[in-house]
């Protein structure tokens, strides 16, 4: 049945606004652009921080911009009629500077005994991840339950037992989807890698841009805002504490005590702000919501920052570092680098997951000092240097965040994808955890950020409609045992 839009019902109080748009990242911003184009010009953005942009922030560090958040386009296009990546054209568009990565190419190996050459290592679990992809594809149309990504390597008869082969393992999968292999779906990491990177499966390319540009990887977002968004549709420096909803519109309450109503709202708030309740919903969201929000799982990527007085570390872009334990500051990348930042002294660690969770938890110097025992056990030949400059984002205790980005973990079905993204009444949901072909990327966030304003665009033209679908109840399609 029809939503009955009641709001055109007489006597009935006007809402302030035809949309509010809550968050003012990629999705926040597309949708507004969609509005915008569509002639649904009544809409507003409300976003906490003092600019746009979300999780594409940029910091001065050490004389240069560096990025705490996203820095990659990641997937271009294949052939000029090729599906493009929609933030290539973007970057494009608004001339924006990237340098091809060659993140698995110009690779150094290290271990805790300094360097190693243990690339046969290094490029085998390349053919093993090649290989998971395409075991978890072939699982689809067999209609074969999902699985974890460790069970799909075991079975595959990839069992790394070493820290060579432990790291090698984590350059491939952790590094990019800021969780643990054992944390994420065999089947939904596939066809997330493959509908990026793969170009017979419908992807972009495998080619990854690195943005150089010193005004900031957010240029891009914040110069398409520019063509479109008047003053009187942003406000910045707002955040919201509670989102009430209803059959007649949406109702929010800033942290100033101010309010403010639309007939719809999309609210673009991360994943891991929707599962901390950092913003209150009145009244709760109904069980499948709620099921959908706390079954999938926020990951954490963390970039940290060092710079040094002279370059004294690898030629080539990335190193990989093996700890005898999984996942401690493993992957090294080269600002200091002819292709990108040459004569900065920038070097950046990256680390994800439970461990972006723990060096979340400890002070600044004690996470400097492991990172610099971990370079000096790198080149024991030489005494580290003390750094100029260290820095991390905190982006998991961050309550506009709670994490960097979406990962699907084996328990999660498609209903429950559904879910996550349906909207309750009024209230709408896009960002980039509400994709299932592109969750966790920036062109997830825009994909979404289209796709649902273009569905409020049907209700509010029609005044009033059925919504996205969803399910009340998740179930098992063949019920477990013998009940
Ligand atoms: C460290 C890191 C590295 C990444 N690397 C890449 C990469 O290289 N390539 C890539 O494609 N993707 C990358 N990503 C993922 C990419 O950044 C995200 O997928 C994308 O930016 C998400 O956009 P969004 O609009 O869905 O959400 P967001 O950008 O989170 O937008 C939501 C907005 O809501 C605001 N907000 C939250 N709570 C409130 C509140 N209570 N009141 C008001 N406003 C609020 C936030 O400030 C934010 O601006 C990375 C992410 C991180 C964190």
């Amino acid at each position: 049945a029809t939503v009955p839009d009641t709001n055109a019902e007489p006597n009935r109080p006007k809402n302030d606004h035809k949309v509010i748009i809550l968050g003012g990242g990629v999705a926040g911003v597309i949708a507004a652009r969609t509005f915008h184009q569509h002639g649904v010009k009544d809409f507003v953005i409300v976003e906490a921080r003092d600019e746009l942009g979300g999780r594409l922030r940029s910091t001065s560090f050490g004389g240069k911009t560096v990025e705490l958040g996203a820095n990659w386009v990641q997937g271009t296009q294949t052939g000029p009629n090729g599906p493009a990546n929609p933030i290539f054209t973007l970057v494009k568009k608004h001339k924006i500077k990237t340098q091809l990565s060659n993140y698995f190419t110009s690779l150094t190996t290290y271990d805790n005994t300094g360097a190693v050459n243990y690339m046969d290592v290094f490029n085998a679990s390349i053919d093993a991840y090649v290989e998971l992809t395409r075991t978890a594809g072939d699982r689809v149309p067999q209609n074969l339950v999902d699985v974890s990504s460790r069970t799909a390597y075991t079975l595959i008869g990839a069992k790394p037992q070493d820290a060579h082969a432990k790291a090698a393992e984590y350059y491939q999968f952790d590094w990019e989807y800021a969780q643990t292999p054992d944390q994420t779906s065999a089947i939904a990491s596939s066809w997330a890698n493959n509908f990026t990177f793969d170009a017979y499966q419908g992807g972009f390319s495998d080619d990854n841009l690195l943005n150089i540009d010193q005004r900031g990887f957010k240029t891009f977002i914040q110069e398409e805002a520019k063509e479109f968004l008047k003053p009187s549709q942003l406000r910045l420096s707002s955040t919201v504490k509670t989102i009430s909803w209803s059959r007649s519109g949406v109702k929010l309450v800033l942290t100033d005590g101010s309010s403010l109503s639309g007939d719809y709202a999309l609210c673009t708030f991360s994943l891991g702000v929707l599962q901390n309740d950092d913003v209150t919903l009145t009244p709760q969201l109904p069980g499948f919501k709620k099921e959908a929000i706390a079954s999938m799982t926020m990951g954490t990527y963390t970039k940290i920052f060092l710079q040094f007085p002279k370059k004294f570390w690898f030629d080539t872009e990335m190193a990989l570092y093996a700890d005898p334990e999984r996942g401690r500051y493993p992957v090294w990348q080269s600002l200091d680098h002819e292709n990108f930042l040459p004569g900065s002294g920038i070097i950046f660690v990256t680390v994800t997951g439970d461990f972006s969770e723990r060096i979340e938890g400890l002070p600044d110097a004690q996470v400097k000092e492991e990172v610099l025992g971990v370079l000096q056990s790198m080149y024991p030949n030489i005494t580290v240097p003390a750094p100029l400059d260290f820095k991390f984002n905190r982006w998991r205790s961050d309550p506009l965040y709670r994490g960097s980005y979406s990962n699907w973990p084996p328990s999660f079905v498609k209903q429950h994808h559904d879910n996550l993204r349906a909207n309750v009444e009024r209230l709408y949901f896009a960002g980039e955890a509400t994709t299932q072909k592109y969750f966790g990327f920036l062109h997830g966030a825009y994909f979404e950020g289209l796709d649902v304003a273009k569905e409020m665009i049907k209700c509010i033209k029609h005044h009033g409609c059925v919504g996205l679908q969803h399910y009340n109840e998740v179930k098992n399609a063949i019920p477990y045992g013998i009940i």
